[in-house]
């Protein structure tokens, strides 16, 4: 049975005379990775930072049944969050800031242990913050996030300054926390990255959420495409536009597919015009071509 584990309503903030959130809601279920999607200045890290208690705002924010507000934060025990920069003590070594965080309990040393090898920073972990990379500092930044276990952790732009495969490990590290039914509200740039990772979609625009969705259901309303190498792109392309084709891309000729515009009809049109068809590749648009139409609606 789905569970609300996070509930936002009607949050507004403003900056001095300007409106950044316009009455954001939106509800992520126990267990799902959640993703919050949105050009940069759309207004998310201030969601997140509001969600928090970082800033204050306007609106109701409820995690796990319990009212969080900015005087009033004990739910925030239940939360982990990497949000903009991770706080860092430069003369602290990686281990001294997970000992501080780490809750106080009785396998304290075992947790600590246990997410520096889960994030592999053995390599490091016990040299000063201050002689880490980006990604070093990034990566104990999420390793502080998690280290509690909590049941809820937000995560911005947390694949910022890390390399292929340590984006790969977090992302299935990430995948293995939300296994163990940790709910994650994360955003990223990354979109195809994001496309791996989340279930449900919030998109954001100018601090106004304008779409709800999962991941399937907008995936499947995607356009679908067909990829064309001929010997005459150009003829090909004219003789298609004349009978109502769209064109996505010339080189090499990128075909929107529909019920009336298919394959089979292009195939007869180009043949009966003796074009060549060389290669035929089927493509469906991705995320971030999803996401980008819907901005632009
Ligand atoms: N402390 C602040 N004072 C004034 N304006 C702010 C402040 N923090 C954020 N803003 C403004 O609020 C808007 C939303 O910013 P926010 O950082 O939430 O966007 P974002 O979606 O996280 O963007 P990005 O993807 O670039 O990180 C922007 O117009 C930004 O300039």
């Amino acid at each position: 049975m789905e569970e609300t584990i996070l509930t936002v309503k009607n949050l507004n903030k403003t900056f001095g005379k300007k409106q950044i959130l316009h009455d954001v809601s939106f509800e992520c279920q126990r267990g799902r990775i959640v993703g919050l999607i949105g050009a940069n200045g759309a207004g998310k890290t201030t969601i997140m930072k509001a969600i928090l208690s970082l800033i204050k705002s306007d609106g109701q924010i409820k995690i796990a049944g319990q009212t969080s507000s900015f005087n009033s934060h004990q739910a925030l025990q239940k939360v982990g969050a990497l949000v903009e920069y991770p706080g860092i003590y430069p003369y602290l070594s990686g281990r001294d800031h997970l000992r501080l965080f780490v809750a106080d309990t009785s396998n304290q040393k075992e947790r600590v242990q246990e997410i520096i090898d889960e994030l592999k920073l053995n390599e490091y972990v016990d040299q000063k913050a201050k002689l880490y990379s980006l990604g070093m500092k990034q990566k104990l930044g999420i390793a502080m996030a998690l280290v509690n276990q909590p049941e809820l952790v937000i995560l911005d732009e947390p694949m910022n300054g890390l390399d292929p495969q340590a984006t790969k490990d977090l992302r299935e590290l990430i995948l293995n926390y939300k296994n163990q039914g940790m709910t994650v509200l994360i955003s990223s740039h990354i979109l195809g990255e994001l496309q791996k990772l989340a279930e449900d979609l919030i998109v954001i625009d100018h601090g106004r959420v304008i779409k709800k969705t999962t991941m399937t259901q907008l995936l499947a309303n995607n356009q679908h495409f067909v990829v064309l190498k001929t010997n005459d792109n150009q003829k090909a392309r004219e003789l298609l536009e004349i009978v109502g084709f769209e064109i996505s891309a010339t080189s090499p000729l990128r075909i929107v597919l529909t019920e009336e515009n298919t394959v089979e009809r292009i195939m007869s049109i180009l043949m009966k015009q003796q074009i060549t068809i060389n290669d035929v590749q089927h493509e469906d648009a991705d995320l971030e071509e999803s996401i980008l139409k819907l901005i632009a609606d």
